[in-house]
């Protein structure tokens, strides 16, 4: 990897920034990055990770071998509009957009390209991501290998089909914000219940980083592990009940279901408006 370009300097880009120069895997100086027009926010980005914040186009392309898309969906015909001269077939492009699919990215800049899609989360900002990538037919041997390592070093990284990047999009793209608001709303009723709120927040930290390793490391499934917290007749059974009366686990599934459905919605709009193939 000699040098990356990021396209899009939000949350997504800067957790990305954040995790790979933490692992080491880019020297600083070979990471620039661009946005919109937010000046302030590339001089912060550059004060913060030492990277390289520009609107001179030659110079953020200048030797990319890596360009990351990550603006916003509804940005990128735009963006890639105003990037197409300096996309060339030899890059590779790897794409975080939501819905977006690869055939759109190449119909938007008009040519052919080796495309990774990928669908990270901003715990790659830790080195905990867990990403899903799907790559066209362009995207050599090589360039899958630095797919999978530029994810693989902000966390979990797997290959999907592309046809199963909305999905992924509903269920772990999304999933710190389900898991936030939990955390939320655990905090609000242990207050409610009369622990102080940061007590409260160490406690249900642990006791989620605890369950997942648990979930990890353990043959039993999470069903039978949720039963052996649950004794007959106890507090959990008691709280559990509740959760059962109120459909909070349909409510879960519909969630995530909506939120994949976005995905999907948002890519098929833009497919239909490049008149190229649905997935
Ligand atoms: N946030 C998340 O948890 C995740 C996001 N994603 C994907 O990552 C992408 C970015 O999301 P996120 O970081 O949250 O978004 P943000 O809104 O935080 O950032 C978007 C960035 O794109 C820039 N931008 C907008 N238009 C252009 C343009 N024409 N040229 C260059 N840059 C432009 C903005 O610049 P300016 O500020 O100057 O307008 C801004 O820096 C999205 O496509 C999203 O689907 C994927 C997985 C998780
Ligand atoms: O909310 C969104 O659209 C983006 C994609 C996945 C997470 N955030």
């Amino acid at each position: 990897m000699k040098k990356m370009a990021i396209i899009g300097a939000g949350s997504m880009a800067e957790a990305l920034i954040s995790g790979i120069l933490e692992n080491g895997l880019m020297d600083r100086r070979n990471v620039w990055v661009t946005n919109n027009s937010n000046q302030e926010r590339l001089n912060d980005l550059e004060n913060r990770y030492g990277v390289v914040g520009t609107y001179d186009l030659n110079a953020l392309f200048s030797g990319a071998d890596i360009v990351m898309l990550a603006m916003k969906p509804k940005d990128a015909a735009s963006a890639i509009d105003y990037i197409r001269d300096h996309l060339r077939s030899e890059m590779l492009i790897v794409s975080v957009l939501a819905g977006v699919s690869t055939e759109s990215i190449e119909a938007l800049a008009g040519k052919p390209l080796s495309i990774a899609r990928a669908m990270p989360n901003t715990s790659a900002a830790v080195g905990k991501s867990a990403t899903a990538i799907a790559v066209n037919a362009r995207v050599s041997e090589e360039q899958l290998e630095t797919a999978r390592q530029l994810f693989g070093t902000v966390g979990l990284a797997e290959f999907v089909e592309e046809v199963q990047l909305d999905a992924v999009t509903g269920l772990s793209g999304s999933g710190p914000a389900y898991i936030y608001y939990l955390i939320e709303t655990m905090e609000k009723s242990a207050v409610e219940i009369g622990l102080e709120k940061e007590m409260a927040k160490q406690l249900i930290v642990q006791t989620l980083i605890g369950a997942a390793e648990m979930v990890k490391n353990s043959s039993k499934s999470p069903e039978q592990l949720r039963r052996e917290v649950t004794s007959p007749g106890g507090t959990t059974e008691a709280g559990i009940r509740v959760l059962e009366e109120n459909g909070v686990q349909q409510a879960f599934i519909s969630c995530i279901k909506a939120a994949a459905a976005q995905s999907k919605r948002m890519g098929d709009a833009l497919c239909s408006q490049l008149q190229v193939g649905k997935r």
